[in-house]
């Protein structure tokens, strides 16, 4: 047997669906698999970067610290010479020709008179209302970043960038002990853009990567140019402080895989709390991914073609088992189909047939009679109406037995069919009584019709008990009047169908 076209083209659709189906979840699931992963390797990667800068800056912080605490002791040497001034001038020099980044060093009095500082700036000036200053009288001093006020003219008269100082100062004694002024450092922060260059190439697989400090009063102290100098314009996530690295939406609705770090300070000494953050837009980030999804893509579109490939060769085998089926279940369905409607068909006969007659019952009599009256009614055509008995039928059941009343009430049905026309209807209505419809027939035709049954009835014979007998039947005849009730004429054809009866019996009466 042939497999159907159609049939073998769905077994081919299928393998392509299918194929395209496991592309499409394939797909799903290594993009999500992969995309976890990356932003695990990319977040803690970032964290990594963001903890190497944070490292760098406390370093660099300690180195200054550690500084100002060699040339306060050194001081503290010097401090029993008569010129120890110039001494420190020399070594204030000194120092900041080793570190380019001190903007300016100096030494106070006790009061707060700058006494020697490099280039000689601020000597003589009295900053003792200066933090630095305050608050090195007692113990080391690390500031966070701040604008240059004295020395901002003096230092940067021309630059746009002001300048941003990160001040470390630490108290002075002498031999003694004796408290005797602070030494202060400027440092320069332009040394944090030099850190952030030494850890660049941690990010140049990024190019778009943005690395932020932030100060302890939130204030972005180093980072893109619409950011710096405000204050931080995100919450830090609990997911970003715990793991270091989260994906966080920006101010600017940007989704950026950020690494995160803070400045906890180094071995004794406590410097500001500095919060890095390095970015990448998560677009960027990502990105692999998306060649991934691409890849898996034209991969698995080339396994949903084999799959159809191998469906469409396969299609015939597999189809088959499919298309017997089919045709099986069409078979049967036909057959139980044609079942039904016999069966319908006998219960409908059923309904409407009288069994022992093959007579219309009472019942299809009826409805016969409607759609009769509303034809007869619509063409103005005449309707007669039968009322038929058979006589003494009691007797032929008390004599010769009720079977052989039987056959005497199927002959009856016989001759009623064979002579009434296809249209017309015979009825079955009583024991022994029938009712016939003779559509489109005047009184006279009806009357014709009903003398011929009287007639061969009487010539029927019936055999029972080696005895030949035969039965008569009465007629009552009438016409239905259009409009009228179809029981008024039943009533109208049994008044004649009784005074058939009354006179003798055998014959016809109108009414
Ligand atoms: N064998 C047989 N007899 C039936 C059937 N239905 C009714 N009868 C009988 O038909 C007879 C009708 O009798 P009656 O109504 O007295 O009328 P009748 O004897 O024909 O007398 P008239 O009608 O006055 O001529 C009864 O004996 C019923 O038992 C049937 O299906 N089969």
């Amino acid at each position: 047997m042939l497999v159907p076209a159609n049939l073998k083209f769905r077994w081919f659709l299928i393998s392509a669906g299918v194929g395209v189906i496991l592309t499409i979840i394939i797909s799903a699931i290594l993009t999500q698999v992969a995309t976890s992963r990356l932003e695990h390797q990319v977040g803690s990667g970032l964290g990594e970067v963001a903890y190497q800068m944070s490292d760098k800056l406390e370093r660099g912080m300690f180195e200054r610290y550690r500084d100002m605490q060699v040339a306060a002791t050194l001081i503290e040497q010097m401090s029993v010479r008569e010129d120890y001034l110039s001494e420190i001038d020399a070594m204030l020099s000194m120092l900041q020709q080793s570190y380019p980044y001190y903007a300016w060093i100096g030494v106070t009095d006790t009061e707060g008179v700058v006494k020697v500082s490099t280039g000689g700036l601020l000597e003589g000036e009295d900053v003792s209302a200066r933090p630095w200053f305050r608050q090195a009288r007692d113990n080391y001093f690390i500031g966070d970043v701040h604008g240059a006020l004295l020395l901002e003219q003096k230092l940067n008269p021309d630059s746009e960038q002001p300048l941003r100082f990160v001040d470390v100062a630490m108290p002075l004694h002498n031999k003694q002990g004796e408290y005797i002024g602070v030494i202060g450092s400027h440092l320069d922060w332009t040394w944090a853009e030099e850190m952030r260059a030494s850890i660049a190439p941690s990010l140049e697989n990024y190019d778009d990567a943005e690395l932020l400090i932030v100060s302890s009063e939130r204030l972005v102290l180093l980072g893109p140019p619409e950011l710096r100098e405000k204050p931080l314009p995100l919450n830090l996530s609990e997911q970003l402080r715990t793991n270091n690295y989260a994906v966080e939406t920006w101010p600017d609705g940007n989704q950026y895989v950020t690494g995160y770090a803070e400045t906890t300070g180094y071995r004794e000494y406590e410097g500001p709390r500095w919060q890095i953050l390095v970015r990448i837009p998560v677009s960027s980030a990502f990105e692999p991914i998306e060649a991934l999804r691409v890849q898996v893509l034209w991969i698995g579109s080339g396994i949903a073609l084999v799959l159809a490939l191998v469906g469409w060769l396969s299609a015939e085998r597999m189809a088959r088992p499919l298309a017997n089926i089919n045709k099986r279940l069409e078979r049967e369905m036909q057959e139980r189909t044609a079942e039904l409607q016999t069966t319908n068909a006998r219960l409908e006969q059923l309904a409407t047939t009288d069994s022992l007659t093959r007579l219309a019952n009472r019942r299809a009599l009826l409805v016969g009679a409607e759609a009769m009256m509303e034809r007869a009614a619509r063409k103005d055509m005449p309707l007669a109406v039968l009322m038929l008995d058979l006589d003494y039928f009691k007797k032929i059941n008390d004599k010769y037995g009720h079977a052989a009343g039987d056959e005497v009430l199927e002959s009856v049905g016989q001759l009623l069919s064979s002579t009434v026309r296809q249209i017309d209807i015979a009825a079955r209505t009583g024991g022994e009584e029938f009712t016939i419809l003779l559509e489109d027939s005047t009184l006279e035709g009806a009357v014709l019709v009903a003398e011929r049954l009287v007639q061969r009835m009487q010539q029927l014979y019936f055999g029972a008990d080696g005895e030949s007998f035969n039965v008569t039947m009465s007629i009552g005849v009438t016409m239905w009047e259009p409009g009228e009730r179809i029981d008024k004429t039943f009533a109208r054809a049994d008044a004649a169908l009784y005074e058939a009866k009354q006179k003798g019996r055998n014959r016809v009466i109108t009414a």
